[in-house]
Protein backbone atom coordinates (compact mmCIF):
# COMPACT_ATOMS: atom_id res chain seq x y z
CA UNK A 1 0.00 0.00 0.00
CA UNK A 2 2.49 3.05 -1.23
CA UNK A 3 2.09 6.01 1.21
CA UNK A 4 0.32 9.30 1.29
CA UNK A 5 1.31 12.70 0.38
CA UNK A 6 0.89 13.35 3.78
CA UNK A 7 2.63 11.00 5.17
CA UNK A 8 5.50 11.57 2.87
CA UNK A 9 5.64 15.00 4.65
CA UNK A 10 5.79 13.40 7.93
CA UNK A 11 8.27 11.62 7.52
CA UNK A 12 10.65 14.25 6.09
CA UNK A 13 10.05 16.12 8.70
CA UNK A 14 10.68 13.25 11.27
CA UNK A 15 13.84 12.88 9.56
CA UNK A 16 15.09 16.11 8.80
CA UNK A 17 13.86 18.83 11.77
CA UNK A 18 14.50 18.87 15.22
CA UNK A 19 12.78 17.24 17.48
CA UNK A 20 10.78 19.64 19.89
CA UNK A 21 11.65 22.96 17.85
CA UNK A 22 8.04 24.12 16.48
CA UNK A 23 10.23 26.53 14.28
CA UNK A 24 12.22 23.85 12.28
CA UNK A 25 9.17 21.58 11.99
CA UNK A 26 7.35 24.69 10.21
CA UNK A 27 10.56 25.38 8.19
CA UNK A 28 11.07 21.18 7.28
CA UNK A 29 7.29 21.40 5.50
CA UNK A 30 8.04 24.26 3.67
CA UNK A 31 11.48 23.25 2.14
CA UNK A 32 9.87 19.54 1.41
CA UNK A 33 6.37 21.32 -0.18
CA UNK A 34 8.24 23.86 -1.88
CA UNK A 35 10.98 21.27 -3.41
CA UNK A 36 9.28 18.54 -3.96
CA UNK A 37 5.33 18.14 -3.72
CA UNK A 38 2.63 20.98 -2.90
CA UNK A 39 0.58 20.59 -0.38
CA UNK A 40 -2.65 22.93 1.01
CA UNK A 41 -0.50 24.15 4.10
CA UNK A 42 -0.32 27.87 4.91
CA UNK A 43 2.80 28.53 4.07
CA UNK A 44 5.54 30.91 4.73
CA UNK A 45 4.18 34.48 3.08
CA UNK A 46 0.83 33.98 4.56
CA UNK A 47 2.39 32.17 7.82
CA UNK A 48 3.69 35.52 8.30
CA UNK A 49 0.33 37.26 7.80
CA UNK A 50 -0.92 34.65 10.28
CA UNK A 51 1.87 35.18 12.95
CA UNK A 52 1.00 39.09 13.04
CA UNK A 53 -2.33 38.17 13.84
CA UNK A 54 -2.35 35.76 16.08
CA UNK A 55 0.81 37.98 18.20
CA UNK A 56 -1.67 41.23 17.71
CA UNK A 57 -4.57 38.75 18.90
CA UNK A 58 -2.54 37.20 21.84
CA UNK A 59 -5.41 34.73 22.28
CA UNK A 60 -5.87 32.65 25.57
CA UNK A 61 -8.13 30.38 23.28
CA UNK A 62 -7.51 29.94 19.49
CA UNK A 63 -9.95 27.77 17.47
CA UNK A 64 -8.14 26.27 13.81
CA UNK A 65 -10.76 24.95 11.46
CA UNK A 66 -9.02 22.10 9.16
CA UNK A 67 -5.85 21.05 10.68
CA UNK A 68 -4.47 19.03 7.60
CA UNK A 69 -0.79 18.31 8.19
CA UNK A 70 -0.47 20.02 11.40
CA UNK A 71 1.49 23.54 9.94
CA UNK A 72 -0.70 26.02 11.03
CA UNK A 73 -1.04 24.26 14.20
CA UNK A 74 2.63 24.42 15.10
CA UNK A 75 2.59 27.75 13.61
CA UNK A 76 0.19 29.45 15.98
CA UNK A 77 0.94 27.06 19.09
CA UNK A 78 4.10 28.52 18.84
CA UNK A 79 3.44 32.31 19.57
CA UNK A 80 0.94 31.35 22.24
CA UNK A 81 1.62 32.46 25.91
CA UNK A 82 1.78 29.67 28.79
CA UNK A 83 -1.37 28.53 29.76
CA UNK A 84 -3.19 29.51 26.82
CA UNK A 85 -4.73 26.72 24.09
CA UNK A 86 -5.38 25.86 20.50
CA UNK A 87 -8.08 23.89 19.72
CA UNK A 88 -7.88 22.27 16.22
CA UNK A 89 -10.83 20.72 13.97
CA UNK A 90 -10.01 18.26 11.62
CA UNK A 91 -12.96 16.43 9.10
CA UNK A 92 -10.61 14.05 7.55
CA UNK A 93 -8.84 10.58 10.00
CA UNK A 94 -6.03 10.43 7.74
CA UNK A 95 -5.03 13.78 7.99
CA UNK A 96 -5.80 13.66 11.76
CA UNK A 97 -3.62 10.73 12.21
CA UNK A 98 -0.75 12.62 10.47
CA UNK A 99 -1.44 15.77 12.09
CA UNK A 100 -1.24 14.45 15.91
CA UNK A 101 1.87 12.85 15.22
CA UNK A 102 3.34 16.13 13.59
CA UNK A 103 2.34 18.67 16.94
CA UNK A 104 3.91 15.60 19.13
CA UNK A 105 6.97 16.12 17.26
CA UNK A 106 6.88 19.53 17.30
CA UNK A 107 6.35 19.43 21.31
CA UNK A 108 3.34 21.73 21.37
CA UNK A 109 1.10 19.20 22.41
CA UNK A 110 0.34 20.72 26.07
CA UNK A 111 -0.49 23.75 24.00
CA UNK A 112 -2.94 21.95 20.96
CA UNK A 113 -6.22 20.04 21.10
CA UNK A 114 -6.77 18.25 18.37
CA UNK A 115 -10.83 17.59 17.98
CA UNK A 116 -11.14 15.17 15.12
CA UNK A 117 -14.87 15.35 13.28
CA UNK A 118 -16.84 17.83 11.14
CA UNK A 119 -16.79 21.74 12.40
CA UNK A 120 -20.61 21.55 12.35
CA UNK A 121 -20.74 19.29 14.54
CA UNK A 122 -18.04 20.59 17.41
CA UNK A 123 -18.46 24.07 17.51
CA UNK A 124 -21.95 23.16 19.45
CA UNK A 125 -20.02 21.06 21.79
CA UNK A 126 -16.80 23.77 22.67
CA UNK A 127 -18.62 25.55 25.28
CA UNK A 128 -19.54 22.08 27.28
CA UNK A 129 -17.56 19.73 26.38
CA UNK A 130 -14.57 21.46 25.68
CA UNK A 131 -15.26 24.31 28.70
CA UNK A 132 -14.74 27.11 26.46
CA UNK A 133 -16.05 30.90 27.41
CA UNK A 134 -15.30 32.74 24.13
CA UNK A 135 -12.61 32.41 21.27
CA UNK A 136 -10.12 35.00 21.35
CA UNK A 137 -8.75 33.96 17.76
CA UNK A 138 -10.89 31.42 14.71
CA UNK A 139 -8.58 30.34 11.77
CA UNK A 140 -10.66 29.17 9.32
CA UNK A 141 -8.73 27.47 6.48
CA UNK A 142 -10.80 24.28 5.40
CA UNK A 143 -13.92 24.00 3.20
CA UNK A 144 -14.95 27.06 1.99
CA UNK A 145 -18.09 26.40 1.33
CA UNK A 146 -18.11 25.71 5.62
CA UNK A 147 -16.39 29.48 6.00
CA UNK A 148 -20.41 31.73 6.05
CA UNK A 149 -22.33 28.67 7.83
CA UNK A 150 -19.82 28.12 10.26
CA UNK A 151 -19.11 31.88 11.25
CA UNK A 152 -23.13 32.33 11.92
CA UNK A 153 -22.83 29.08 13.90
CA UNK A 154 -20.22 30.26 16.33
CA UNK A 155 -22.04 33.54 16.80
CA UNK A 156 -25.33 31.17 17.45
CA UNK A 157 -23.17 29.23 19.93
CA UNK A 158 -21.87 32.71 21.66
CA UNK A 159 -18.22 31.43 20.85
CA UNK A 160 -17.57 35.25 19.68
CA UNK A 161 -16.72 38.43 21.81
CA UNK A 162 -16.42 42.19 21.15
CA UNK A 163 -12.75 41.80 19.68
CA UNK A 164 -12.77 38.31 18.92
CA UNK A 165 -10.68 38.15 15.65
CA UNK A 166 -11.33 35.85 12.18
CA UNK A 167 -9.12 35.25 10.20
CA UNK A 168 -9.74 33.29 6.98
CA UNK A 169 -6.91 31.65 4.25
CA UNK A 170 -7.56 31.17 0.52
CA UNK A 171 -9.98 34.34 -0.06
CA UNK A 172 -9.15 34.22 -3.52
CA UNK A 173 -8.17 30.74 -4.24
CA UNK A 174 -10.00 28.42 -3.85
CA UNK A 175 -12.02 31.46 -3.23
CA UNK A 176 -14.63 32.15 -0.32
CA UNK A 177 -16.78 34.88 -2.29
CA UNK A 178 -20.00 34.28 -0.37
CA UNK A 179 -17.77 34.22 2.88
CA UNK A 180 -16.28 37.73 2.05
CA UNK A 181 -19.54 39.00 0.99
CA UNK A 182 -21.18 37.98 4.46
CA UNK A 183 -18.46 39.32 6.39
CA UNK A 184 -18.00 42.36 4.71
CA UNK A 185 -21.76 43.26 4.53
CA UNK A 186 -22.43 42.21 8.09
CA UNK A 187 -22.63 45.81 11.00
CA UNK A 188 -20.94 42.77 13.21
CA UNK A 189 -17.25 42.76 11.80
CA UNK A 190 -14.80 44.88 10.99
CA UNK A 191 -12.70 43.54 7.82
CA UNK A 192 -9.31 43.76 6.81
CA UNK A 193 -8.13 42.10 3.46
CA UNK A 194 -4.61 41.19 3.25
CA UNK A 195 -3.24 39.97 -0.37
CA UNK A 196 -0.45 37.51 -0.58
CA UNK A 197 -0.21 34.28 -3.02
CA UNK A 198 -1.12 30.85 -2.72
CA UNK A 199 0.97 28.74 -1.12
CA UNK A 200 4.43 28.02 -2.60
CA UNK A 201 2.93 29.52 -6.32
CA UNK A 202 2.96 32.81 -7.57
CA UNK A 203 -0.40 32.87 -7.74
CA UNK A 204 -2.83 35.47 -6.29
CA UNK A 205 -4.18 34.74 -2.76
CA UNK A 206 -5.37 36.79 -0.33
CA UNK A 207 -6.47 36.17 3.59
CA UNK A 208 -9.42 38.73 5.00
CA UNK A 209 -9.61 39.38 8.80
CA UNK A 210 -13.01 40.06 10.49
CA UNK A 211 -13.14 41.25 13.85
CA UNK A 212 -16.31 40.55 15.67
CA UNK A 213 -17.90 43.94 16.97
CA UNK A 214 -20.46 42.38 19.36
C1 LIG B 1 -7.52 20.37 -2.18
O1 LIG B 1 -7.35 21.57 -2.91
C2 LIG B 1 -6.02 22.02 -2.90
C3 LIG B 1 -5.91 23.28 -3.68
C4 LIG B 1 -5.67 23.17 -5.05
C5 LIG B 1 -5.47 24.31 -5.83
C6 LIG B 1 -5.50 25.55 -5.22
C7 LIG B 1 -5.75 25.67 -3.85
C8 LIG B 1 -5.97 24.55 -3.08
C9 LIG B 1 -6.21 24.74 -1.62
C10 LIG B 1 -5.37 25.62 -0.92
C11 LIG B 1 -5.56 25.82 0.43
O2 LIG B 1 -4.77 26.66 1.16
C12 LIG B 1 -6.60 25.17 1.11
N1 LIG B 1 -6.78 25.38 2.45
C13 LIG B 1 -7.75 24.69 3.09
N2 LIG B 1 -8.58 23.83 2.50
C14 LIG B 1 -8.48 23.60 1.18
O3 LIG B 1 -9.26 22.79 0.64
C15 LIG B 1 -7.44 24.28 0.41
C16 LIG B 1 -7.25 24.07 -0.96
MG1 LIG C 1 -5.62 27.19 3.07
Amino acid sequence: MNQSKEQRILNFVLQNAVRGDPCSVVDTIDKYCSQKEWAMNVGDEKGKILDKTVQEANPSVALELGTYCGYSAVRISRLLKAGSRLLTVEFNPEFAAIAKQMIEFAGVQDKVKLLEGPSEEIIPQLKKKYEVDTLDFVFLDHWKDRYTPDTILLQECNLLRKGSVLLADNIIFPGAPDFLNYVRKSPHFQCTNYPSHLEYMQVEDAMEKAVFLG
